[in-house]
Formats: structure tokens, sequence, C-alpha cells
């Protein structure tokens, strides 16, 4: 199916697998390939029901482990479980399985006997899923022409093992355009602009001032909170880190902050609210992840890893209060001199959210 190498209009797997993110928000299935039968993957958040009502056959949802656990189905080792779906059953049944904010109809269980276990077909799904910061579920659809129908539908189709080395593979940002950009912060600023080209968010790096790279350079990992960082959002801390990090390099005289596109955390700024609204229901952050199926954190540090050399940075006092940002970081082979805190903005909206990441993500508190 992939074509030779040396035709340059041949797609590449990356460029497949951006596709199928895309395919995915917009509601539209994509095909994987495994061991076992081929699979037409539906999103649950984005299944409309004209194309929920044509689906025939057989088909199960996958959910992540956590998910699972939050609907209190057996046991299950791994990372994602498989959960029949009954004939007949309808979509708004399936919906409430993937979305916390949406009642279950009370005559409806959640499934239990599972009669598969899942595969590497499966994590895939999620992995799609997640790229394209969905809810983390998906209808897994099998029947006798699966690849007759992807090709007659031109729906992308990979093979589920390479869709998963490439979500897993590190981002490869490259420099786009740059410009000055004074700040109120910070005067002599300037704001670069990154791109990966095999698709996905844009990374921004600002420098302020001109950063000597033979020493250490001030350093901040900011990771995106339109909540917080344009809104000045209470519930978080993110706005006035983001301030205090740009005044300090001001007043050192130079410094590099990453803005990360990682919003909520990796999730997405729909799944933070989703998280937000079972917070406003009592759960803390880390609880709000799980409720939904996600992991504490989804971020890939390894982005920020990949800015820092590509703006010639080895070295860094890295300002920060989370120490998974450090072991990261080193392991990627940039050397974390110091650690500056970055304790600003604490107030009795987020208390209890900052007191739950000291508690449960190992977050230093000075
Ligand atoms: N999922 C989720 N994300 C949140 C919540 N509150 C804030 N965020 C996100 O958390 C991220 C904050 O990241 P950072 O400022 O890098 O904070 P950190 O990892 O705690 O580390 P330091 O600030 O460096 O100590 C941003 O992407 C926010 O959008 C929440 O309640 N749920
Ligand atoms: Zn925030």
């Amino acid at each position: 199916m992939v074509a030779p190498a040396a035709d340059p209009l041949a797609l590449r797997l990356a460029e497949r697998v951006a596709r199928m993110v895309g395919d995915l928000r917009l509601g539209l299935p994509v095909v994987l390939t495994g061991s076992g039968p081929a699979a037409l993957i539906y999103p649950v958040e984005t299944l409309s029901p004209e194309r929920y009502a044509a689906l025939g056959a057989h088909h199960d949802l996958v959910v992540t482990a956590r998910r699972a656990e939050a609907l209190r189905h057996r046991p299950h080792e791994g990372e994602v479980a498989l959960l029949p779906v009954p004939p007949g059953a309808r979509l708004d049944w399936i919906q409430a399985l993937a979305d916390p904010s949406r009642r279950m109809p009370a005559r409806d269980a959640v499934p239990q006997a599972p009669h598969q276990t899942p595969t590497t077909l499966h994590r895939a799904a999620i992995r799609l899923v997640k790229a394209a910061e969905l809810l983390p579920a998906a209808l897994i659809v099998t029947g006798p022409d699966v690849i007759g129908t992807a090709l007659g539908h031109d729906l992308g189709i990979l093979p589920a093992d390479d869709v998963l080395t490439q979500l897993m593979a590190p981002r490869d940002p490259r420099p786009v355009s740059n410009a000055r950009v004074p700040m109120l912060a910070a005067r002599n600023g300037r704001l670069h602009v990154f791109r990966n080209p095999d698709g996905g968010a844009e990374h921004y790096v600002v420098e302020v001032g001109q950063p000597d790279r033979s020493k250490p350079v001030l350093v901040r990992l900011h990771s995106a909170c339109f909540t917080g960082d344009v809104l000045g959002s209470l519930k978080c801390d993110c706005g006035p880190q983001l301030q205090a990090a740009l005044a300090a390099m001001e007043a050192e005289g130079s410094g590099v902050l990453l803005y990360l596109n990682q919003e909520g955390r990796g999730i997405g700024l729909a799944n933070k609210m989703r998280a937000y609204s079972l917070q406003d229901q009592g759960m803390d952050t880390v609880e709000a992840n799980h409720r939904l199926g996600f992991e504490d954190d989804e971020r890939d540090f390894r982005t920020g890893a990949a800015l820092l050399r590509q703006m010639g940075i080895a070295q860094v006092r890295l300002m920060t209060n989370n120490p998974a940002k450090i072991a990261r970081l080193d392991s990627e082979g940039i050397e974390v001199v110091e650690r500056v805190a970055l304790t600003v903005g604490r107030g009795p909206e987020n208390t209890r959210y900052l007191d739950t990441k000291a508690r449960k993500s190992g977050h230093l508190l000075a």
C-alpha cells in the first residue's frame, strides 16, 4: 500500500497519521489493521447519529483503563479495556459510558463480560482519539469487508503498530518565523514560532534579551492554559507564573520561555472544561482527569527538550516546582544545573489545586 520512497507525492507514515487525527476530529472513521481482523475506528465523541445508525455488524467500545475503573468495570490489565456493545444499544448510552457529564440511563448497566483481550489495535485507537484531544473512547467495528469499505469511501487505513510507533515518537519542531515583541514584563522580547513538519500544535519560544549560550540559561517550560494565561482565571497559578517568569528574565537581562501548546496538561481545552465541571462536583484535579479516562499528566516534555536544542541551549536554570520536568529534560540531554522556584499566585480559589499537585504529583512547594 505504501508507495516507493522515490515518489515525492507518496504520503509518509507521519502524514497519514496526522490525517487520521484530523478525520477523527471530524467524526470520520479510520481503519486499523493488525494481527486480527481489520476494524473501523469511530470516535465516540464526534460520531453522528446518522453514521451510528448505519453501523451494522459487530462492535465493541474501547476505553482507557482509567475510564474502565471509573465505570467499575472488572479489573483488567494494561492501558485499555474493551466493553462489548449489546445489539441495539443507543448512541447516547455509548456516549454516557465515555463521558461522565452525561447521565447513564438507569435501566442500562455497564456491559461486563469481556469477550476479547485488548490488542495493539485497541491501544492505537485510544492513542489516536487522545491525539485528536477528544474523549478517550472509540467504537471498534469489525465486519465482512472493512478494507473494501475503507477503499470505497477514501478512509485512512494503516497498520495499528505503525500508528502506535508514530504517535509515541518524539516531535520534531522546526523554526518558522520570529520577530521582536516588546512586552509589559520584558521589553526586549522576541517570539519564535515553531511548527512540526508532521502537523500537530505549533509551539512558541519567547526569548528575552540575548541569552549567553555558553552559560546555563534561565528557562521556563510553560504549558498553555487559556483560562489562566488569557482570562486570568483564579483556579490555577499559570497566569502569575507566566508573568513572573518573564519578569525574572527581564530582571536578569535574559532568559527563554517555552510556551508549549499542551493545554490542560495535554488533554485539550474541551476536556479540561469537562474536568473543571467534575471539580465543581468535588473531585480534585487528578481525580477529575482519571474520571474522564486520562492519566494525571498527558504531556510529552520531549518537545520542550527539542525546542531548547533548536534554540542552541544545552544547560538551563529551570524555573519550576515540578520535578518531572527536571527529570524529563535531564533524560533528554538538557542539563538542569539549578532549579529556580516559581511560587506565585496562590490564593483562596487555587489552594486546593496547588495542595493536590504537591500531595499527588510531587510538586515542590517552594
Ligand atoms: N487537566 C487539567 N489541566 C489543568 C488543570 N489546571 C491547570 N491545568 C493545566 O496544567 C498545565 C499547567 O502546567 P505548568 O504551568 O507547566 O505547571 P506544572 O506542571 O504544575 O509545573 P510548574 O508550574 O513548572 O511547577 C497547563 O497546561 C494548564 O492548562 C486542571 O485542573 N486539569
Ligand atoms: Zn492554569
